[in-house]
C-alpha cells in the first residue's frame, strides 16, 4: 500500500463522497479503511469512500470484464464500510473528476460499476448517466405496484415497492397527510418481507405532475440528503402507481440535497441528470 494517496472530497446534491486516486491500481480499499476515512469526526466525511482505479486491474473478474467499454472502475463502499454496486450521486462526482483530471474525453464514456457499464454525457455542468435497466425486486408480487410494507415508528405502516436500479430499494408511498419533514429516520426502517442484502429506504411525496419529493434511508449509512440511484427509483415507483404514462418520462425529484431529473427510457433504463461538485483536494498517509 502507498504511503500517501491523493483525495478529492466531492458531492452531487449533498450526498458526498472521498475520491481516492488510485490511478495506478495499487492498493485495496478495505472495509477498515473506508469506515476510517468516511468517519466526519476523525476521517475526512463522506456518505461513501469511493476509490478510481483501472478497470483492467480490478480483482472481480466480472468488473475486468468491462475494461473494453470503460477504462475507470468505480470501486464504491458506504460509510460504514460495506460494499454498495452502485451510486447514483457518487458516479456523477467520478465522471466529474475524470473529466476534470483529463482522465477521460468530454464527449462522454464508460464507467465501470459492480452492476455493469454506466455510460456518462455531459451537459455543461451536468452529469448525465445512463443508469442502465431497472427492474422489479419481486414481479409475482408487485401486480398492483406494491410488494411491500415499510414501518416506523408512530406510523401506520406505509405500503412500498422494491425495485432493483443495481442495489437494492424499497419506495414507500407517503400519503399527503403524513408530514415527509417530520419522519424520523435516524433508524433504519423497518422492511416487510425482510431484505436479505440489506435495502435502501426511500419515502416518497407526489408534488405536482412529474415532481415528487423524497427523503432516504441509505443502506450503510443512515439518512443522507440525497441518493442517485433512490430518486430514480422514486420516478420509477410514482410513474407506475400513476399507471405508467401520466407524463412524458421526465420526472423532478426533490431531495434534502437539491434536485435531480430522472428520465424514463425505453428498455426499462433509466436517465439521471443533475450536479456533480468537487469541493477540495488533499493528501492523505495511509497506514501500512
Ligand atoms: N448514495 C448512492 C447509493 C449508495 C449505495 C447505497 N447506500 C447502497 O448500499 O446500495 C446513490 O447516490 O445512488
Amino acid at each position: 500500500m502507498p504511503a500517501s494517496v491523493r483525495f478529492t472530497k466531492g458531492h452531487g446534491t449533498r450526498n458526498d463522497f472521498v475520491l481516492l486516486d488510485d490511478r495506478e491500481g495499487t492498493f485495496a480499499l478495505t472495509a477498515q479503511l473506508a469506515a476510517k476515512l468516511a468517519d466526519r469526526r476523525s476521517g475526512i466525511g463522506g456518505d461513501g469512500v469511493i476509490r478510481v482505479a483501472p478497470t483492467r486491474l480490478a480483482t472481480d473478474p466480472d468488473v475486468r470484464a468491462q475494461a473494453d467499454r470503460a477504462e475507470w472502475f468505480m470501486d464504491y463502499r458506504n460509510a460504514d464500510g460495506s460494499i454498495a454496486e452502485m451510486c447514483g450521486n457518487g458516479v456523477r462526482v467520478f465522471a466529474a473528476y475524470l473529466r476534470r483530471e483529463g482522465l477521460a474525453p468530454e464527449s462522454g464514456f464508460g464507467v465501470a460499476t459492480r452492476s455493469g457499464v454506466k455510460q456518462i454525457t455531459f451537459d455543461g455542468e451536468t452529469v448525465v448517466v445512463d443508469m442502465g435497466a431497472w427492474r422489479l425486486t419481486d414481479p409475482e408480487h408487485a401486480a398492483d405496484g406494491m410488494d411491500s410494507l415499510v414501518h416506523l415508528e408512530g406510523h401506520e405502516p406505509f405500503s412500498a415497492l422494491r425495485l432493483d436500479l443495481g442495489n437494492p430499494h424499497t419506495v414507500a408511498a407517503v400519503p399527503p397527510t403524513v408530514q415527509l419533514d417530520a419522519l424520523n429516520l435516524t433508524e433504519a426502517p423497518d422492511v416487510k418481507p425482510p431484505a436479505p442484502q440489506g435495502t435502501n429506504v426511500e419515502f416518497v411525496q407526489p408534488l405536482a405532475r412529474g415532481h415528487v419529493r423524497m427523503r432516504v434511508h441509505e443502506r450503510g449509512v443512515g439518512e443522507t440528503e440525497s441518493c442517485g440511484t433512490g430518486v430514480c427509483a422514486a420516478a420509477i415507483a410514482t410513474h407506475l402507481w400513476a399507471g405508467g404514462d401520466d407524463q412524458d418520462g421526465t420526472w423532478l425529484v426533490d431531495v434534502p440535497g437539491g434536485r435531480l431529473r430522472v428520465r424514463l427510457l425505453p428498455d426499462n433504463h433509466v436517465e439521471l441528470a443533475g450536479p456533480a461538485v468537487l469541493v477540495a483536494d488533499g493528501t492523505i498517509t495511509l497506514e501500512g
